[in-house]
């Protein structure tokens, strides 16, 4: 079973498939209010012919008048252009992508940071700039070659949403498209682009949007470009609100800090304060790293500390400080890879619950018997994962646990072996859309019900894997309600043998986690990814 032995370099892997559909959005031809390609004005702000030769990268070749312009190589631009081409492509991911693009490319510090901003920002606002792009050209989105529309949409991010000035945005996006795409296409980018230019995003946003009063779902989708069915489905998590819902959306489109977790046993919150991060608002194993590569700190090159959002570290901490009568030593992570949650179950699993049994560190209400207890270490954890891929992974993230590849659906262990049990269940990742900035145009709605199913499935398994008495985490990076309250209801709803505890009461340190008895997390309230924590008692 011990699958210790067996480390490697495989590749971070991920879920998710299918190509980026476009103008997803979906706000064109349902109500858009005012004006169309014909009728978009010109004149304003970009006046005349494009002017290049300025802002960065936009340097031409001047003087003599004889030879043709060269082309100045810009490396920020063409890198953010070469991911969003990988991302339609080759269906990369554009955070395991950039990543080593930019260490190919040996870019760093500020241009590393332009390329990196311009990508994500592209990714994420492309919903609102195909319907700006639609009432500034004849021809609709889907119908432009996919790669002069990825660079129209790269100068539109920079246009609306950059401090890079209008001239600049417009003439480096057309050398880009003389470059890679050809002369004749840099014709029609530069009218576009042009045209964009003429209006500021909230400008452009009464216009290209379909009015609230008639079409709010379409107006948010458009306004924070999200597809419909993402904004329906997060309209129906915060329970029908929709000022709530935008300021989730407008969530979604901001740049997630980075979080660390110090490994209680392995690291500590003053090691990684000491190395530069800030204290963190909720986890007393976290902090936040305002710059740099978290690579640099040495806690996280030498795997005592790494990159974890705080609901991440929080669900983990909730399933151990629920109090649990007899023995405690056999814990298991049924969905472990690529190993987030198993390396903090590992730690506090050995080392136990520093944090919650320093003195004067525990949070209000930290000691049982029915309230949240601090663990006080000693147990084995065994972390299942059905990619073997991914177990590696696993196995390279935590120092004790064994590491087995499994379908969790049809384990080998016996009914009622665990005192514990984690099931981060696969899923939509809706919840992480800030993090993943292509994958709102990636997730389909149709394979909802085929995850719904192995929910349930992992779900029943592993209340089936703990022992009476024992506790269950079902987890999920996602809040949409399909995933959570009603795979939890439906598999609760067969079995007398389970009972929900009040999540909320393991967290005693966050507020907002929703009405109960399960707790959830949102970006726009917490600065955390949008996860779901059931807590459930085998009686
Ligand atoms: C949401 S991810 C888990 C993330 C992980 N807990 C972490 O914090 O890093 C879900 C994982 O479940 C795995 N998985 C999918 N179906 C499974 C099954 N039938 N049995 C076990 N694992 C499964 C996926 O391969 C994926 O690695």
């Amino acid at each position: 079973m011990n699958d210790r032995g067996n480390g490697g370099d495989a590749p971070r892997g991920g879920s998710g498939a299918g190509g980026r559909s476009r103008g997803g959005a979906g706000g064109r031809g349902a109500g858009g209010r005012g004006q169309s390609a014909a009728g978009a004005p010109g004149g304003g702000r970009g006046q005349g012919a494009a002017p290049r030769g300025q802002g960065s990268g936009g340097r031409r070749a001047g003087g003599k008048g004889a030879r043709p312009p060269k082309p100045v190589h810009d490396a920020a631009r063409n890198t953010a252009y070469d991911l969003l081409r990988a991302v339609d492509e080759r269906d990369a991911y554009a955070n395991l992508l950039m990543p080593a693009l930019l260490r190919e490319r040996r870019l760093s510090g500020r241009d590393a940071g332009l390329a990196t901003e311009l990508a994500y920002g592209t990714l994420r606002g492309l919903g609102t700039y195909d319907e700006i792009i639609a009432a500034c050209s004849d021809r609709a989105p889907e119908k432009v070659d996919p790669p002069l529309l990825d660079a129209i949409r790269l100068g539109v991010h920079q246009l609306l949403k950059t401090r890079v000035p209008p001239h600049a945005a417009v003439g480096t996006t057309v050398d880009l498209v003389r470059m890679r795409v050809g002369v004749g296409a840099s014709k029609y980018a530069n009218a576009v682009l042009r045209k964009v230019s003429t209006r500021s995003l909230e400008q452009w946003l009464p216009i290209v949007a379909p009015d609230p009063a008639d079409d709010p779902i379409g107006n948010l989708a458009v306004t924070h470009s999200h597809p419909r069915w993402i904004v329906t489905a997060l309209r129906d998590a915060v329970g029908g609100d929709f000022d709530e819902t935008a300021a989730l959306l407008a969530a979604d489109n901001e740049r997630p800090r980075v979080t660390l977790v110090a490994r209680p046993g392995r690291s500590s919150v003053e090691e990684l304060l000491a190395a530069g991060a800030e204290p963190a608002r909720y986890s007393p194993y976290a902090a936040y790293l305002p710059e740099g590569d978290p690579g640099a700190v040495p806690a996280v090159a030498e795997s005592r500390a790494a990159v974890q959002d705080e609901a991440s570290q929080l669900v983990v901490l909730a399933l151990t400080r629920v109090p649990v009568e007899g023995a405690d030593s056999r814990w298991l992570d049924l969905c472990a890879g690529p190993g987030g949650k198993a390396g903090l179950l590992d730690a506090i699993a050995t080392h136990g619950d520093e944090a919650g049994r320093a003195p004067g560190r525990s949070p209000e209400g930290h000691e049982g018997p029915s309230g949240p207890v601090a663990f006080a270490g000693g147990a084995d954890l065994l972390a299942a994962e059905l990619q073997y891929h991914r177990a590696r992974l696993v196995w390279q993230t935590t120092r004790k646990a064994s590491v087995i590849t499994v379908d969790g659906t049809a384990p080998a262990w016996r009914p009622g072996s665990f005192d514990r049990v984690m099931v981060d269940a696969p899923c939509t990742g809706l919840g992480a859309l800030r993090r993943r900035p292509e994958a709102r145009w990636r997730r389909d709605p149709r394979g909802l019900p085929d995850l719904g199913r192995l929910q349930r499935d992992l779900l029943t398994s592993a209340l089936d894997s703990v022992r009476p008495g024992g506790v269950v985490a079902y987890v999920t990076c996602s809040p949409h309600l399909a995933e959570t309250a009603a795979v939890v209801g439906d598999v609760l709803r067969r079995r007398d043998d389970v009972e929900a505890l009040d999540a909320r009461s393991y967290l005693p340190e966050v507020d907002g986690l929703g009405e109960g008895p399960h707790a959830q997390f949102w970006p726009h309230r917490h600065g955390t990814d949008g996860m779901f924590l059931a807590l459930l008692r085998r009686r």
